[in-house]
């Protein structure tokens, strides 16, 4: 491909796509990945684990040639001139440097003659980023008995030695304490905000895209599925969690009463405001032990082939047997003002509330609402990596347990 990059433009990827072939069977790692990234931009790259997420990355660092489609990094084609993409980037991949006896500055000074560069700006450099990074102090130390922190610092000055404009990171927290994690992206972003590096981040941590990344994309299956900003996508895609507490008393048909009463009242109250709150016309979907859901339609979307789009949650009563339920669980849009609503309504009925929590969405809802399935669900998604069968590679392996709680079940629409 010709250049087609605008100067405002780093990366363009144009059906990118690549395959492999285990065992006589094709695996289709990437599918038709088209990509704009802007210089500057921060992305971050979601997706359980066999998504396809550092198969690109290896695309586009020119480590892996496509099995079709076409993509021009740095403003260079990855296929007509990899080295002039090389030069050009820095990638981090998982576990970039391993247990060497070579001492931490001698180890930067390396990788500069690696890339070319003299002596004088490759230790000038090195110099720089044992400061930024917080190094200078085990300037001397060998790479061995760096701890996990330090050695992902490491890393990013290895690839940040000959002041790429664009910076591929494959997982850089995976398997640091949370003040590790921390520590590593407040580095991320000071270089970044320093030098203008554009980043392009690969993470199983949803909370650190949500909080760092101006733009996420989501991978499932070897395909983008969403491309936006996280506020945008838990606004469009994902709905406020209201969770309400009630106590049946002694016996548990007490508890499956107040809720079976407080799910019509839900019911009713979403519906009777959906002018005043955005499409939150309610529709049950089914119940789970312990709660039960209801999933407020976006606007156009149709419920339960109802005209109005409600249905009627009485309907499905799955939950509301003769256990101990004690949580309903609603989502709902503008949560915060749905919630005084609904609490008022149900006190007007008799309904003792107990205990009422509102949630914000977080980039799991979003994933659960797109796919189903949760992010975090890595039984799920370990299986599905591994069934693919592909080869012990390091760099493609499967990434470390990294889930936390898992997501609440939830039957979507
Ligand atoms: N060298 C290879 N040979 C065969 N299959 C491979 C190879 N590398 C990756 N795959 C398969 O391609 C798919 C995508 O893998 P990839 O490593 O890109 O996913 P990922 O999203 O980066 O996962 P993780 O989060 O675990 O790193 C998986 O099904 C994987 O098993």
């Amino acid at each position: 491909m010709t250049s087609q990059s605008t100067s405002d433009t780093i990366i363009t990827a144009r059906g990118l796509t690549k395959q492999f072939t285990v065992k006589r069977t094709r695996v289709d790692a990437v599918t038709d990945l088209d990509l704009d990234v802007a210089r500057g931009e921060l992305v971050a790259f979601l997706g359980p684990n066999g998504a396809g997420k550092s198969t690109s990355l290896r695309m586009l660092t020119t480590l892996l040639p496509p099995t079709r489609g076409t993509a021009v990094v740095a403003g260079h084609d990855i296929a007509g001139d990899p080295a002039a993409v090389r030069r050009r980037i820095g990638y981090i991949g998982q576990g970039t440097s391993g247990g060497n006896n070579q001492r931490v500055r001698d180890e930067l000074l390396s990788q500069g003659a690696f890339y070319g560069m003299s002596r004088r700006d490759t230790a000038r450099r090195a110099d720089e980023l044992l400061e930024s990074l917080d190094l200078a102090p085990l300037a001397k130390r060998t790479v061995m008995g760096l701890s996990g922190g330090q050695k992902r610092r490491l890393d990013i000055a290895l690839g940040l030695i000959h002041s790429p404009s664009l910076l591929f990171l494959d997982e850089p927290s995976t398997g640091l304490d949370p003040q590790s994690r921390a520590n590593l992206w407040q580095h991320i972003l000071d270089l970044r905000e320093q030098h203008g590096t554009t980043i392009f981040v690969t993470t199983h941590y949803l909370e650190e895209a949500d909080q760092f990344a101006e733009r996420v994309l989501v991978m499932d299956h070897g395909r983008v599925i969403v491309d936006d900003t996280a506020v945008s996508l838990k606004t469009t895609l994902a709905g406020d969690v209201i969770t309400l507490g009630f106590d049946g008393g002694p016996d548990a048909r007490g508890a499956a009463d107040a809720i079976a009463r407080a799910r019509e009242v839900a019911a009713r109250q979403l519906e009777g405001n959906a002018g005043e709150v955005t499409s939150a016309a309610a529709g049950a979907v089914g119940g789970r032990p312990g709660g039960a859901s209801y999933r407020a339609p976006r606007s156009g979307e149709a419920m339960g082939g109802q005209p109005g789009g409600a249905t009627n949650p009485a309907s499905r009563t799955g939950d509301a047997g003769a256990t101990a339920t004690q949580r309903l669980e609603l989502v709902v849009d503008h949560g915060d003002r749905v919630l005084p609503v609904l609490l008022r309504e149900l006190d007007a009925s008799g309904i003792t509330v107990t205990s009422a929590a509102l949630r914000r969405p977080t980039l799991d809802d979003v994933f659960l609402a797109l796919t189903g399935r949760s992010l975090r669900d890595e039984g799920e998604t370990t299986a599905s990596a591994a069934s693919t069968g592909a080869p012990a590679d390091p760099t493609t392996a499967t990434a470390p347990t990294t889930a936390t709680a898992s997501a609440p079940e939830r039957v979507s629409a």
